[in-house]
């Protein structure tokens, strides 16, 4: 379970620029569970996540993996637990290099012991194997430059590193705001089973209210730094598309 006990994050303190981005945030994220986090443009949302990933600490407040305390471990600490896919699906995988040696790369962010196996073709087997699981036929380029790629295949190749890379927490920001609507529903799909699968804890942030009503088994909104709305599976199912928007027209 990811624990948020309390969780604050002031930028520019004591300057007239003072904001306080997330306040006093106190979240459960059970193992296994997919939250949907939504809200406004400035409500905080990539700032929890900076935070929960390690690229920010907060000023207050307490965060637990497990039974430990991680809210001061650098990110690259936390990345053995903790994978974040961003929009741009460009971010997270190096383009020059194959498709391939982006997995091992992956897998040595994990562990030594696997990038050893990187270099046998055994490593080549399982990743075409999971590859092939993808349905994208792209187990037969796995020599291919990961630029090359369509911005859908890529994002679908991230997600799979994070998984044989066996991280527990995905943080997924707005995975596909940059993708065109098959795009994005494909890498979406894949991003379901694969949280379902690999019984991660996911969080995703996104605008699109057709997918946070369609994915997750919860719903939180954000709004100036806090927690203002938090659905489970059930409450969540009995929303529809023109309330949620409702919730936005106070901007
Ligand atoms: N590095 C920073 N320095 C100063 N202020 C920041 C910084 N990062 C975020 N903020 C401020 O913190 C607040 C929350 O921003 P954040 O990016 O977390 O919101 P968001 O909900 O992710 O917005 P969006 O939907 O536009 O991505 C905003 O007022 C923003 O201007």
């Amino acid at each position: 379970m990811l624990q948020l006990q309390h969780i604050t994050k002031i930028f520019n303190t004591g300057k007239a620029t003072e904001v306080t981005a997330v306040q006093d945030v106190t979240l459960q994220l059970e193992d296994g569970s997919y939250t949907v986090l939504i809200g406004a443009n400035g409500s905080g949302k990539s700032t929890l996540l900076n935070l929960i990933a390690g690229t920010a600490y907060p000023d207050r407040g307490k965060m637990l993996l497990g039974a430990q305390e991680i809210q001061r471990l650098p990110d690259y600490r936390r990345s053995q637990w903790i994978a974040r896919v961003f929009q741009n699906p460009l971010t997270g995988t190096a383009a020059s290099l194959s498709i391939l040696d982006n997995f091992r790369m992956a897998a040595l962010r994990k562990s030594p012991k696997l990038a050893r196996l990187g270099v046998d073709g055994t490593f080549r087997k399982l990743v075409a194997e999971k590859v092939a699981t993808l349905e994208m036929g792209l187990e037969h380029k796995l020599a291919q430059p990961m630029g090359t790629l369509s911005g859908g295949q890529r994002q679908a190749l991230t997600l799979l590193m994070t998984v044989m890379a066996g991280v527990d927490v995905l943080l997924l920001d707005e995975p596909s705001a940059a993708l065109d609507p098959r795009s994005a529903r494909e890498v979406m799909e894949i991003a379901n089973r694969i949280i379902r699968d690999h019984k991660l804890t996911a969080l995703l942030v996104t605008h699109n209210i057709g997918e946070a009503l369609h994915y997750g088994t919860r719903l939180i909104q954000m709004e100036t730094g806090r927690v203002i709305r938090d659905f489970d599976a059930v409450a969540k199912s009995a929303l529809d598309h023109a309330e949620v928007v409702s919730w936005f027209d106070y901007y």
